[in-house]
């Protein structure tokens, strides 16, 4: 069945326009659909524009041109509707470090006009695990807890959209896997997911479909999946018994990488050479292969190609 889309963006323009500085295209005609109950990524280097995307949705910045429509709500005609129905994550810690986390949650209930009885605070608490430190000073949490109650902040007016940008910027492994693992539950309860970031090891593992963003221009947009198979250079190392003897120009687009004693590692092209011609190539004079081991390349090689074009 095709799912529905719950953020469609058509031609949107931002130009920051300074006297003496001059224009500044920061979005330039972005088109894209997210898809009701996917995590999306969106990715892009420093200046990409990422921000800026936010905080138009956030209603923090205002568009120069183009179309907004956020869970059939449209930017210019419903504002505050599209600011309720997005959450978002700040990359910024910034919490009141006197309050308690159910304190916090209370007070953005309130700023969202959410009578007593339909708020969801210990819903909420529980569901990023924080119901024991519920009535802890928020300056008492770890970093781990202070990311969590971040994102309890942006889920108080239980918006269909969660928004998290930079989500585990400067964060230690064992707390990215725990961020991953609340982002991917709040996912199965059916919330859609808008993920920036600049870890690409991230967006493999959490996005369905990619974004990359560049200078204000959506440069790829895919499934991850097809993003990964843009990959034609591999990565093989091969351990024989005797040293062999291999040169580039052996087979077409063959690169020698790195050649020690009896282990050799070579790159190719997936288009022009076929594992087996490569294998045959190694054991011609009787050489044994001991073993091997391959890297089809990740994410990274595919971002780094499309910024560079
Ligand atoms: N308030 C502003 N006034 C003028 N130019 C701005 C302003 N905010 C952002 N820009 C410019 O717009 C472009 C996009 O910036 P933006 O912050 O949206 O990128 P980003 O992808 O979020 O980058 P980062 O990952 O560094 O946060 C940049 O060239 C930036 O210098």
């Amino acid at each position: 069945m095709e799912q529905k889309n719950i953020l469609s963006v058509k031609n949107l323009k931002k130009i920051y326009s300074n006297k003496q500085a001059g224009d500044n295209l920061a979005l330039n005609d972005l088109n894209l659909d997210v898809k009701e109950g996917e995590i999306f990524g969106l990715l892009g280097p420093n200046g990409a524009g990422k921000t800026t995307f936010i905080n138009i949705l956030a209603g923090t910045v205002v568009k120069t041109a183009g179309r907004v429509s956020v869970w059939g709500f449209d930017l210019d005609k419903n504002p505050r509707q599209v600011r309720a129905s997005v959450g978002i994550v700040p990359q910024e810690v910034n919490l009141d470090p006197f309050f308690s986390p159910r304190k916090l949650l209370e007070l953005q209930a309130g700023l969202y006009g959410i009578k007593e009885k339909d708020r969801i605070t210990d819903t909420i608490l529980k569901l990023v695990s924080l119901e024991k430190q519920a009535n802890s000073y928020a300056r008492s949490l770890s970093g781990g807890m202070k990311r969590r109650l971040l994102m309890a902040k942006a889920l108080v007016h239980q918006p269909p959209i969660v928004i998290l940008d930079e989500p585990t910027a400067g964060v230690d492994v064992e707390l990215r896997q725990n961020l991953w693992k609340n982002v991917k539950l709040l996912n199965e309860l059916g919330v859609t997911i808008i993920l920036t970031t600049h870890y690409l090891e991230e967006a493999e593992e959490m996005c369905g479909r990619i974004a990359i963003l560049n200078k204000g221009n959506i440069v790829a947009l895919d499934s991850t999946k097809n993003l990964l198979d843009r990959i034609q250079t591999k990565k093989v190392t091969f351990k024989t018994d005797i040293k062999i003897n291999i040169n580039d120009d052996d087979l077409e687009s063959l690169k020698i990488v790195s050649h020690l004693d009896n282990e050799v590692c070579v790159s190719y092209e997936k288009n022009k050479i076929n594992i087996e011609e490569l294998i045959n190539l190694i054991k011609k004079n009787n050489v044994k292969i001991i073993d091997i081991s391959t890297d089809d390349g990740d994410l990274e090689d595919v971002f780094l190609r499309l910024i560079k074009n």
